[in-house]
């Protein structure tokens, strides 16, 4: 089994885009996130990735990272999900997130988190 490593380009189910960059020897990446869609009016930019990988030999690993929408939302996101070896050795990515919007009032606070899933796969 190959074994878990995400460098590389994924895309998931919204059309989403991920760079992974090198993983290191302890299993941290970098990397950058191109999300298809957004809730704000300003346009789109690549933002910067951070994450960590299991090192495992069974290419299942697990992992998270979180991605700051740096230029055009007060807002991150965190991921975590595993890494599947699927049996026509495909791999794909089934992920958890927390998206986190800044608001001006702890009153807000309640509504300010959302979560999701998303399924990535190698980009063609
Ligand atoms: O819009 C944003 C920044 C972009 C978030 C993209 C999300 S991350 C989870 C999901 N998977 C993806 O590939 N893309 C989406 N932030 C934002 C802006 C406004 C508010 N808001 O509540 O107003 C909340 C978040």
């Amino acid at each position: 089994i190959k074994p878990c490593n995400l460098t590389g380009w994924w895309e998931n189910d919204l059309g989403s885009k991920m760079q992974v960059f090198e993983v290191g020897k302890d299993g941290t990446f970098s990397g950058q996130y191109h999300t298809a869609v957004s809730s704000t009016k300003k346009p789109i930019q690549p933002s910067p990735v951070t994450g960590s990988q299991h090192l495992d030999e069974d290419g299942q690993c697990t992992f998270g990272f979180t991605v700051n929408w740096k230029k055009f939302s007060d807002s991150t996101a965190v991921f975590v999900g595993q890494c599947f070896n699927g049996d026509d050795g495909k791999e794909v990515l089934h992920t958890s997130w927390l998206l986190r919007e800044k608001v001006d009032s702890e009153l807000d606070d309640w509504k300010a988190t959302r979560t999701g899933h998303n399924t990535f796969t190698r980009a063609g």
